[in-house]
């Protein structure tokens, strides 16, 4: 399709899935799950995503009962406006103002540079005709930083954009179909007016008489849309990694390649070691993403009714741990998504391979709702405070709680002696316990050479994010044994989610084993006696690999790839969807006449001559 056809259908398939979710019995899981399987981004997402929940974490009681309704009918339809062309990472850098005017009790939204035009909010440049918008709030003369403002952007009865706007679609993205069914646009103000109640005052407000009145709570509470977006990424990455990885592991079962003794079968790619290392660590990963983003949703819940009996005790740990997670579950899984279409061979590189679609729309989420660099320096602040604390006599809490341990975990040895110990829980925790700690100890110690923090923190930003990581690593596995501990039912489950629980914790101590060496938390010897229980945990696996990707139980559908197929009919089906191609509709191809036939005739008569 050309974008124009790609866009109007993928209009007509959000409309569609909003008709169901109107018609069907759905619960708000069921509804956001329809709009999950929905196979390309589209406005309905952001709508219900970020506009939504932005009115709804800072509007005020009035401003949710005028505009809640409204966009809850998609009376009016939403975006999420605060990346500009010149800030995106940087929210506070952001130009576009919002200047109070007294004489008319408005507010005048502005962009005063190029660099200040509003640039990727999706849904902005054909679709939404409302965005919340953030802007730098300025009253008697004085810059209050940026606030959440609603802001009408369109005609409601043409869609033409109101005076005083100019809207469009920021252009082509990476990929085919990918996110081009997504009108991701730019917006630039000529002072427009807004009327001043339209400014988000629950976290703080504007008077009639143009006072700025500060927010009581935490004014990072204005960035509550983009926790509540990262945390549902985690689950999401478990999605499109246990795609990638259903797809990879069903055709590593179906592919023969070489190995055949005496012209007998040949080898099933998936019994080779290197396909297994590579593949396997992946499988557990989705497993892995699923618990931790379980576990999110859990922690994201709980800070949520918090705040709301204005306890923000948990605020920092809620931040740090959705824009680790995030950062690293998007990261990991970009690469997976690449690495199972290499674990597809040549046929991974086709559009009907599933795969490449996945991987163009999967990628902007390494830098959406946050660049993943950004976010993990964000846990590197909070890491950095919690040890500065350790000497306080405050105990650290949550996903902290092990750097109360230091004193043992600064001076502890394992006591790993036989491949098996790498199946005992514990020890493995305290492994990366041991390393998290230490990595994060250095940095404080480093940064403490410095006269100015500030420039510490500049000089040492890789090994900073580096200690994040590790941090958001211990997450992982430690969440992924407290469900083992918790109530898996059967023993047969159990059994398979251990060893996929240790092939995800062994992959990390060989993948990082540096950081394992560098910090003394684990032998040479016992990295040989991990890889040792790697491999045998890879040929436990290997006989359940495909009930493990079967038990996503997605629709070949929903996959949408001929290697992912169920019943693993490849290769009759792949020249199925060839002969399907618009180039085989002629055996002679267009062009012919032009160019190959002059081509070869010219050949054909200098050979005469
Ligand atoms: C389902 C799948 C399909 C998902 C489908 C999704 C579709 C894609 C849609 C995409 C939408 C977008 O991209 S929307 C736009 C997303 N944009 C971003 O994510 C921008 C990233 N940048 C930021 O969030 C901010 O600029 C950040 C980096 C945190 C810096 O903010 P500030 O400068 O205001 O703050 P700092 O000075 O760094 O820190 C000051 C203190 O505030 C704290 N703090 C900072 N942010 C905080 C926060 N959010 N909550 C609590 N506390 C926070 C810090 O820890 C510090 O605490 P102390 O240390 O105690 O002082
Ligand atoms: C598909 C897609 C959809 C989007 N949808 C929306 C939307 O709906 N609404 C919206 O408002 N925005 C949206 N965005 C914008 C997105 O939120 C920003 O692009 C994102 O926050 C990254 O910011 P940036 O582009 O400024 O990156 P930059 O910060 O410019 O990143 C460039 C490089 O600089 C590095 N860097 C930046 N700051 C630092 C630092 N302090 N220390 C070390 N390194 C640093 C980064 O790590 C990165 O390598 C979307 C983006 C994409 C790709």
């Amino acid at each position: 399709m050309t974008r124009k056809e790609l866009f109007k259908n993928t209009l007509r398939k959000s409309v569609h899935a909003w008709k169901l979710i109107n018609e069907l019995p759905l619960s708000d899981d069921e509804s956001l799950m329809l709009r999950h399987f929905m196979d390309q981004p589209g406005f309905l997402d952001l709508h219900w995503r970020m506009f939504v929940p932005a009115i709804k974490g800072q509007g005020t009681e009035e401003q949710k009962q005028k505009w809640l309704p409204l966009a809850n009918k998609m009376q009016i339809i939403g975006c999420y406006a605060q990346t500009e062309l010149g800030h995106g990472s940087n929210v506070q850098g952001l130009e576009t103002t919002a200047t109070f005017d007294p004489q008319t009790d408005q507010f005048i939204l502005h962009s005063p540079t190029q660099t200040s035009s509003k640039w990727w909010p999706g849904g902005l440049g054909k679709v939404s005709t409302h965005a919340v918008i953030y802007a730098r709030l300025i009253t008697d003369g004085k810059d209050h930083g940026v606030h959440g403002f609603i802001v009408q952007l369109r005609n409601m009865d043409d869609h033409s954009p109101l005076p005083g706007i100019t809207i469009g679609d920021i252009g082509v993205k990476f990929g085919n179909g990918a996110y081009n069914s997504m009108d991701n646009g730019f917006l630039m103000f000529d002072k427009f007016c807004i009327p001043r109640d339209q400014m988000l005052m629950r976290l703080s407000k504007v008077t009639r008489e143009g006072k700025y009145v500060p927010s009581d709570v935490p004014r990072q509470l204005m960035y509550g849309t983009m926790v509540s977006v990262r945390q549902t990424i985690v689950s999401n990455a478990s999605i499109a990694m246990a795609r990638a990885v259903c797809i990879a592991t069903r055709y590593s079962a179906v592919r023969r390649q070489f190995g055949s003794q005496n012209g007998g079968i040949e080898t099933q790619v998936i019994d080779y070691k290197t396909q297994q290392n590579r593949l396997f660590p992946l499988l557990a990963s989705a497993y892995a993403f699923r618990f931790v983003g379980e576990w999110l949703k859990w922690l994201y819940t709980d800070v949520t009714q918090r705040l709301e009996a204005s306890d923000f005790a948990t605020l920092p740990e809620a931040h740090a741990c959705t824009a680790g997670l995030k950062s690293m579950t998007t990261s990991a899984t970009s690469d997976g998504i690449e690495e199972c279409r290499k674990l597809c061979g040549g046929h991974g590189y086709l559009w009907c391979s599933g795969l490449p679609e996945l991987f163009a729309v999967y990628v902007p989420a390494c830098t959406y709702e946050g660049d993943n660099v950004v976010l993990q320096l964000q846990v590197a602040r909070f890491l950095m405070k919690t040890v500065s604390q350790l000497g306080s006599g405050k105990a650290p809490a949550g996903t902290t709680a092990y750097m109360g341990r230091a004193k043992h975990l600064l001076q502890c040895r394992s006591s790993i002696r036989k491949a098996e110990d790498w199946l005992n829980p514990a020890m493995v925790l305290e492994t990366f316990e041991a390393r998290a700690l230490r990595m994060a100890v250095s940095c404080a110690n480093n940064l403490s050479k410095f006269e100015n923090q500030e420039q510490g923190f500049s000089e040492l930003l890789a090994d900073l994010v580096e200690a994040a990581i590790a941090h958001c690593q211990l997450i992982v596995v430690s969440k992924f044994i407290v469900k083992l501990e918790g109530e898996i039912k059967g023993k047969g489950v159990k059994n398979q989610l251990k060893n996929l629980c240790y092939i995800y914790a062994l992959h990390l101590i060989h993948k990082h084993l540096g950081d394992f060496l560098s910090t003394n938390s684990i032998t040479s010897e016992q990295a040989s006696l991990a890889n040792h229980q790697l491999r045998s945990l890879y040929t436990q696996v290997r006989p359940n690999a495909v009930a493990l990707v079967d038990a996503f139980d997605y629709t070949d559908h929903y996959l949408g790839s001929v290697l992912g197929r169920y019943d693993g009919n490849v290769y009759p089906k792949l020249f199925e969807e060839a002969l399907k191609d618009p180039l085989n509709d002629t055996v002679v191809p267009d062009g012919y006449h032009e160019y190959i036939r002059p081509l070869i005739k010219q050949h054909l008569r200098s050979a005469r001559l």
